[in-house]
Order: C-alpha cells, then sequence, then structure tokens
C-alpha cells in the first residue's frame, strides 16, 4: 500500500488567515524553517529565522507560495481556492492541510466551506486549528459538535503549542523513563507542583482580543494545564497518542472544577519609574475598556483527588508584564522527616525549565566541600546549551506542523481532553465574570502580585531564599 505521507506526493498547505497576526509571527516563519505575495512577504520577513547561505532556499519557498484573496464565508471563493490547489496536484496522490488561523468569529464559515469546496480527492485532508477552543464549556461543545458534523477527529489537529515545546515532550520521558522518579512521583514524597509562565510585556495595543478572554482562558486553561496532565498523569499503557491522551483524560477526571478560594486574580498597573511601555497599565491600553476587569495574572490550586495525588496542591500561575519571560514546572519534594541537620536541610526541588533556555536541575542537600561538616544547598543540573551544543532544539510550531504532516495526533489536543479542560475551569469563570470580580493590581515588571506569594506558601511551596547557583564556566 502506498503511503500517504510520501513527501514525492503533493502537500497542499493552505493557511487560512494568511494575512493575520498568528500567520505573520509563527505560521510563515515554520514553514520556512525550512511564502508570493509580497505584501504577506513584507510583513513576514522579520521573523524568519534565516542563516547565511539560506538565501536560495528562502527564494525557492517564497516562490512555492501563492495567495488566493477570498471572503471567508463565500462559497464561490474556496471553489476557486479548490481550483488553484488542483493545479498543482500531478499525480496519483495528493493531501492538503489546512491550517485555520483565523478569528473564531469566521470559523464555522471557513470549515463549511472547506468541507464543501475544498476536500482533497486523491489523499488525506486534515485541519489545524487554534484556541479559542470556544470560551466556555457551552461554546467549545458547540464548536466541537460543528466540527464532527464535518471531519472525522482524526482529520481534526488542535493546537497547544505548548505541547510542542522540547521541555514538555520531555516530561514524559523524565518520568517513565527513569525509575529514579517513578517511585517518589506520588502524595507520600511531594509536598507541591508549581506550573509557572511568565512574560515580561503586557497587551501594548492588543487589548481588544485579550480583553474578552484574559489569562485564564490565554493561558492558563490550555498551555498550563495540558502541562499539569503530563505531570500527574498514570503511565500510558504505549507510546500510542490515543494510549497517551486516555491518561491524560483520566487523571482530568479527577478534579473537580476550581473553586474561587482557590483562586487569585491580578491586573497590571503601570509602573511609574518604569520605562516606555512599563508605566503603562492594562486599563491605559486604548483597545481595552476603562473598567475592565479582565485578570492579566492568576494563580489557582488545582487538586487531584486520586489515591496518588490526595492533597497534593498543584499551583498553576501565569501573568504577563511580569519582571521576565520564563515557563517551568517546579516539584517540591517534601521536609526530610526525622531531619538530624538541626533545621538546615531544605526541601528537594526538581525544576523542568521549558523556556528561556531549556534546562532540568535537581536541588539537592550536599556537605559542603572542605573540612567542615555543614551543609549546603546545591544541584544535579542538566542545561541544554551546556550539554547538547551542537543540537538545535526545533521551535514547537515547527515539530507540531510536521506532526500533522505525518498524520501524528501524539502532542495535539483530543475533542474529550478539551472537554475536561473547560468542565474544570467555567464555573470559576462564570463566578469571576457574573460578579465582575475585582482583581488585585501588580506592578509591571515585578514578580506579581504581592498576595500571590502569600497563596504559595498557603499551598505548600517553601521558598528558601537561601539556594545561590553558580553558572557553571566552561574550562
Ligand atoms: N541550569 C540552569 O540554567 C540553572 C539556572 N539556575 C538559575 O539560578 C537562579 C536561582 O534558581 P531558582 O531555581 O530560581 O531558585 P530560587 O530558590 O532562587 O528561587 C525559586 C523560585 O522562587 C520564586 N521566588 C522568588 N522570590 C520568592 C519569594 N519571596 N517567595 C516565593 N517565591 C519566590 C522565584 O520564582 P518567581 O519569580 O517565578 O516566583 C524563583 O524562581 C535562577 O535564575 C535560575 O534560572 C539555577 C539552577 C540551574
Ligand atoms: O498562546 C499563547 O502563548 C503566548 C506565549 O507563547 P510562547 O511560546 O512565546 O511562550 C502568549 O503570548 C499568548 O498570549 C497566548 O495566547
Amino acid at each position: 500500500m502506498e503511503n500517504k505521507t510520501d513527501f514525492q506526493y503533493p502537500h497542499t498547505f493552505v493557511l487560512l488567515g494568511a494575512s493575520g497576526d498568528l500567520a505573520k509571527k509563527k505560521i510563515y516563519p515554520t514553514l520556512w524553517t525550512k511564502q508570493t505575495v509580497d505584501e504577506v512577504k513584507a510583513k513576514t520577513m522579520k521573523y524568519m529565522k534565516v542563516r547565511p547561505g539560506e538565501e536560495e532556499t528562502l527564494k525557492a519557498f517564497w516562490d512555492a507560495n501563492d495567495y488566493v484573496p477570498g471572503s471567508y464565508d463565500k462559497r464561490i471563493d474556496y471553489e476557486l481556492l479548490n481550483q488553484e490547489i488542483s493545479k498543482h496536484e500531478k499525480g496519483p496522490l495528493a493531501n492538503r492541510i489546512f491550517y485555520l488561523a483565523v478569528p473564531p468569529t469566521v470559523f464555522e464559515d471557513v470549515t463549511i466551506n472547506i468541507r464543501n469546496a475544498c476536500i482533497a480527492l486523491k489523499g488525506y485532508s486534515r485541519v489545524i486549528i487554534e484556541k479559542p477552543f470556544g470560551r466556555d464549556d457551552e461554546s467549545s461543545e458547540k464548536l466541537s459538535d460543528h466540527l464532527a458534523r464535518l471531519f472525522k477527529e482524526e482529520q481534526i489537529y488542535r493546537i497547544d503549542h505548548y505541547l510542542g515545546k522540547e521541555m514538555v515532550q520531555n516530561l514524559m520521558t523524565i518520568r517513565f523513563a527513569n525509575q529514579i522518579f517513578s517511585p517518589s512521583w506520588n502524595r507520600e514524597n511531594i509536598a507541591s507542583v508549581l506550573i509557572s509562565f511568565k512574560e515580561p510585556f503586557g497587551t501594548e495595543g492588543r487589548g481588544g482580543y485579550f480583553d474578552s478572554f484574559g489569562i485564564l482562558r490565554d493561558v492558563m486553561q490550555n498551555h498550563l494545564l495540558q502541562i499539569l496532565s503530563l505531570v500527574a498523569m498514570e503511565k500510558p499503557v504505549t507510546l500510542n497518542p490515543n494510549d497517551i491522551r486516555d491518561e491524560k483524560v483520566k487523571v482530568l477526571r479527577h478534579i473537580k472544577p476550581i473553586e474561587l478560594k482557590d483562586i487569585l486574580v491580578g491586573q497590571y498597573v503601570g509602573n511609574p519609574n518604569g520605562k516606555g511601555e512599563e508605566t503603562q497599565g492594562y486599563l491605559d491600553d486604548p483597545t481595552v475598556p476603562k473598567d475592565s476587569v479582565t485578570p492579566t495574572y492568576a494563580l489557582a490550586a488545582i487538586y487531584i483527588n486520586n489515591s496518588r495525588w490526595e492533597g497534593v496542591p498543584f499551583i498553576l500561575r501565569c501573568g504577563k508584564a511580569l519582571n521576565e519571560r520564563k515557563a517551568e514546572v517546579r516539584v517540591q519534594y517534601k521536609d526530610v522527616p526525622g531531619d538530624i541537620f538541626e533545621g538546615e536541610t531544605k526541601r528537594n526541588e526538581l525544576v523542568i525549565r521549558v523556556q528561556p533556555g531549556e534546562a532540568l536541575y535537581l536541588k539537592l542537600m550536599c556537605k559542603s566541600p572542605g573540612m567542615k561538616f555543614n551543609l549546603m544547598e546545591t544541584e544535579l543540573d542538566l542545561t541544554y546549551s551546556m550539554r547538547y551544543k551542537e543540537t538545535d532544539v526545533p521551535d514547537a510550531y515547527e515539530r507540531l506542523i510536521l506532526d500533522v504532516f505525518t498524520g501524528t495526533q501524539m502532542h495535539f489536543v483530543r475533542n474529550d481532553e478539551l472537554k475536561e479542560a473547560w468542565r474544570i475551569f467555567t464555573p470559576v469563570l462564570k463566578q469571576l465574570e457574573e460578579e465582575r470580580f475585582k482583581p488585585v493590581p501588580y506592578v509591571y515588571g515585578s514578580r506579581g502580585p504581592p498576595e500571590a506569594d502569600e497563596r504559595l506558601a498557603q499551598y505548600d511551596f517553601k521558598y528558601s531564599g537561601s539556594y545561590k547557583w553558580q553558572k557553571p564556566t566552561l574550562g
């Protein structure tokens, strides 16, 4: 039987929303890393990572692009698109991938028109979709039902680009290919798990979109919850994508909907001593309503009601306009019982740094080197830039788009996962919005609202303040 993903056959990649922000910043640069239209090209060029010597390949890449203008809701335009694609489909097999980088308002029209006018006749048709997958359980289900009427689940690739990040993909390996972690990965040994996302910039004039979603929908309900499920799930039966996603769904089903008492929401205010953008608070963004209560920061404690995790807080924390860019997982072990070191021991912590600079480090206690018998905090450290100097870590979208070509759904969100995620978040989102719950302020460029550190302590995450890291020097 012929291999339908064989790259000798034409694969048409249709980017709906080619002139938009997502296309410009993520999709074209990804496709290139390996488009026509001078307009698209001009907008995109500054985001393309072009290495010396790749100029010819870049030219060939742009030459292979066509731009078909049209309306999202007019079938005739899709028929023209279909004709355009067909021109390139010589030979017996040809596949089509449709990337929907379009606003949610046109989503239904676009998918119906693709289904009615653009389905491949000589190969597979796959659709890649990006969040928002709805804004609550009801709207998400409506969208899922709509898609299910048009496409089979195996044709739908729901992107959560965090699932394409090196260290997120590494979570399963760290957990299930190392006997050292498996026996301690439970409530007996682990005090808390902290999963953080921090960005050092605010909405910068793009608050219009953000304001109707907020950080909980933008980051927590998807990226952070996906990471949580990989950290907490049971070992899958095999590496088959459905076996893995079965386990992710199972662990999510053990989580009750988040309650208001377990959530802290914040909104950034300008820093009067800052420079440029830093002086601007969220409400100063002209595209944001002046009385907006949309959170730009959130911390939530999630409990997994199963025998492995009962009582262990999984703290999800995310925010914009903070002091740094960072995404990481901190698995904090419990205090050593029966301490013989007069309270000097500090908790072990396994840190999985997703970005920037992939790293895995385990904080542990050692005797300080030398004659004394003092304890000191130190680490076992795997820093990717040091250990894997020659390896180019691909961008999340590069991996994920390649997965679509090859039909690998392991790193994509299945319909039932999405349903569970909305079940967990919808009640609290509704409550926050219906009560117009006021977020606590935090200063642009800070670590977030001071109240967040109090919450961390409340949820059994201990910060010692004494750990000092010495960056290894070469030689
Ligand atoms: N391989 C590598 O590249 C390694 C790098 N390092 C670096 O060393 C430095 C220190 O390591 P780190 O693991 O952060 O250890 P720390 O113990 O210094 O800090 C742990 C985390 O606690 C949070 N924190 C800071 N202040 C408080 C507070 N008052 N209350 C509660 N939480 C607080 C910070 O995160 P937040 O601000 O997000 O709350 C911080 O990341 C970091 O810059 C780290 O990147 C360390 C080891 C290996
Ligand atoms: O999905 C989103 O992610 C980006 C952050 O992605 P990263 O890969 O740069 O960490 C965030 O800026 C955006 O608000 C959100 O929608």
